[in-house]
Formats: C-alpha cells, structure tokens, sequence
C-alpha cells in the first residue's frame, strides 16, 4: 500500500431543536431513551457543524480536532460510533489515485477528523446533535458504508441522543424502542423540509464585543460610548470601558458591525480588535464563516431562520494526494499524513476572537 495517499470526505449537518424533548435514558451506554421525541432540523446554512474525515496509510492512530483543538476519542460515545462504522465499511476503490482499501483494512487503518461548528459548542444549542450526526455521516460516506438513514441514525444516537434526528431534514421523531441494543431506537422524517416553509426559528445569543475608541481631543472616550449607548439604546446591556488601552467592552445583543458603524459616524478613528486566536477551520470556505461567527458573536443568532435543508449533505468526497498544505487550507491540517502524532495542530492566529473599534 502506497504511504502517501490521504482520502478525504467533508459534510456538513445541521442542528435540530427538539419541540417534544428527550430527556432521560433507559440506557446510558447505548443512549436509549424513555420517551419518544420531535425535533425541527434548522437551516445548516445557519447553524450548523462541518466535518472532514480523512484516512491515509500515514495516519498511526485515530485523531480529531473540534473547533481547532485536539480532542480525544478515547470517550464512549465516539469509540461506539467508530466501532460500529468500521465494522460496516466496505471496500474503497479510486483508480484514478491508485488507492485500494479492502473492507479488512480499515480496522487497522487510521482516522483523522476536524470538525467545525458554526455555532456555540456545549452552550444548550444542541453542538452534540450535529457534530455526531456530521461525524456518523461524514465516515459512513468515506468508508462507503451501506446503510440507510435510519440505520446511521442508529449509530448517530450512540454519539449523542439527539443526534440521530440531525440526519433528516424537516420534522423529525426519535422513536425510543424497545429492543435492549437499541436497534429499533431510530430516527424517522415526519415532514421533510419544504413541509412548514415559511417557520421561523429565532435563537437570540448575547455576546460580548470589544471596542478599541482611540482617543480623540474633542471627543473622549466617554462621549464615544455615549454615543454607542444612545443610538442602539435598548440593546446595549452594560459597557466597560478601559481608558489606559483605549478598549471597550460592549455586552448585550448588538452587531459588531453597527458598534463600528455608530462610533464611525461620530468622526472617531475606529477598529476592531486585534486577534487573539482562533482555531483552525476544517476548509477555507468555513474557515471564513467561522470567522465572522468567532469575531461577531452577534451575529450568529440573528438569523437562523430556519428554512429546512435537507440534512446532511456531503460537501466533497474527492480524494486528497498527501501532502495537504495546512497554511492555505487550515482544516486540513490535522489529515496532513506527515503530521507528528504528538503535535496538535496549530491554530491559525489571524482571526479575531474578539471585537473592537478604534
Ligand atoms: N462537531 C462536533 N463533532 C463531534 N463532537 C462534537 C461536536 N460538537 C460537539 N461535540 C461533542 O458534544 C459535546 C457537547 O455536547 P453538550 O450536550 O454538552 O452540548 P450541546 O449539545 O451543545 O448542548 P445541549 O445538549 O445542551 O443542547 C462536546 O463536548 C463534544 O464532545
Ligand atoms: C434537552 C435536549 O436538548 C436533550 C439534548 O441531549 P443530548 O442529545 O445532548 O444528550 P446526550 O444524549 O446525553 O448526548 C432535548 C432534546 O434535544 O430532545
């Protein structure tokens, strides 16, 4: 077998958010739950999770990365779900690329995975919902396993409960079941996307954005934050201002952007912040979203109208030739073949992880 190969697939699932919920299990292992439920699958064009896959002879042991930072995959939850994939995967051929995987390889072969979520992780929005589903989705497509939905759904649930109604779109029902291994726990489309078009989810998200105001003669910076306070009123919570590094802290549900705009418009010399950090991103085209999301919190909650896609969708599954660059596509650093297994990836630092104006 070839050393330098890497095939990758890259998918993106939405959230869902649950209008009968699902709360408590009959079986914490399996993630089996006492009650039916029903859940709305949103717009992944709004919240949702991105995930690369990526397998490649070079790999010595399974790794992901979510939101750019390592994580281990030593949990339950994720050993399940891999268990279960590989013992499902087929033979995988790309001739073009001289790549051969025999159904038998791929319990030796290794795994990298970067995951993304265009939204807050663990913040009650349901991240374990996509990231699974995306994550089940995404290695299924890779190692072509041949099941159906419900069965994936099956495996998704293994993750995180609510995660087998993210592989459908529109409503959603987790039928509880009743076997003991859980395998008639599944979920079922009730109405696909396009069933109530015209829903509207709002999730409203209160962020903190940070304000660089340059001094001015005419204008202190306390008139600067007057003037924020004055013209988005309502929405302004509470300012703290840091006169020494001319930075100030605006809470509430306010667009970076109008902060900008508002201080502008008062004649003052004005920025964002500079970056702090921000993780890698598992493409570019995320990379950018995820960095409007990171550096304009409030941005993210003001419109996740939900439209319904079809959940999820594999966004590429063309096979990748080693070495990947990481520099100019971030995401695909932790699938880079020759990357050392100890060394975590390093995030890219251009992108803000706060806000300012100056
Ligand atoms: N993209 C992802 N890929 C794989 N696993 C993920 C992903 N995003 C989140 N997770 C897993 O889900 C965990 C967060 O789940 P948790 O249930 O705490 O929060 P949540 O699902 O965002 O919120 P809630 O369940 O309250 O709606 C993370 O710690 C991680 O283990
Ligand atoms: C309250 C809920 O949002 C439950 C979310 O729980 P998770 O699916 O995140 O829990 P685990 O199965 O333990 O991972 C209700 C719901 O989505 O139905």
């Amino acid at each position: 077998m070839a050393e330098k190969w890497v095939l990758t697939v890259t998918a993106q699932t939405p959230t869902n958010i649950a209008v009968i919920k699902y709360w408590g299990k009959r079986d914490e292992n399996l993630i089996l739950p006492i009650n039916d439920s029903i859940s709305v699958t949103l717009d992944p064009q709004h919240l949702c999770t991105t995930t690369s896959v990526a397998v490649s002879p070079a790999f010595t042991h399974d790794r992901m990365w979510l939101n750019g930072k390592e994580i281990s995959l030593s949990g339950g939850r994720y050993q399940n779900c891999l268990r279960e994939l590989r013992a499902r995967a087929s033979d995988v051929e790309d001739e073009e690329k001289g790549i051969k995987i025999a159904k038998k390889d791929w319990e030796k072969l290794h795994l990298h995975i970067a995951s993304y979520n265009n939204f807050p992780t663990a913040a009650g929005l349901a991240s374990s919902a996509a990231g699974f589903a995306c994550l089940v989705f995404s290695l299924a497509k890779l190692m072509k396993v041949k099941e159906d939905h419900s069965k994936l759904s099956a495996i998704a649930r293994q993750g995180s409960g609510s995660a087998c109604r993210s592989l459908y779109g529109g409503f959603v029902k987790w039928i509880m079941g009743k076997e003991e291994n859980g395998s008639d726990s599944i979920a079922v489309q009730l109405a696909d996307e396009k069933h109530w078009d015209d829903l509207v989810i709002i999730i409203a998200v209160l962020s903190t954005v940070l304000v660089d105001i340059a001094q001015h003669p005419m204008i202190g910076i306390y008139d600067s934050v007057m003037n924020i306070q004055n013209l988005l009123l309502a929405s302004v919570e509470s300012f703290d201002i840091n006169i020494e590094q001319q930075k100030v802290t605006v809470k509430g549900s306010v667009q970076p952007e109008t902060v900008l705009q508002t201080v502008s418009k008062s004649g003052k010399a004005t920025s964002f912040w500079e970056a702090v950090e921000a993780p890698a991103a598992p493409e570019s085209k995320s990379a950018e979203t995820l960095a409007a999301l990171e550096s304009k919190p409030t941005e993210t909650p003001t419109e996740p109208e939900s439209k319904h896609a079809e959940a999820p969708a594999e966004l590429e599954s063309k096979p990748a030739e080693a070495p990947i660059e990481p520099e100019s596509k971030p995401a695909e650093t932790p699938i880079e073949p020759e990357s050392k297994p100890t060394e975590a990836p390093e995030p890219e630092s251009k992108h803000a992880e706060a806000v300012g104006v100056a």
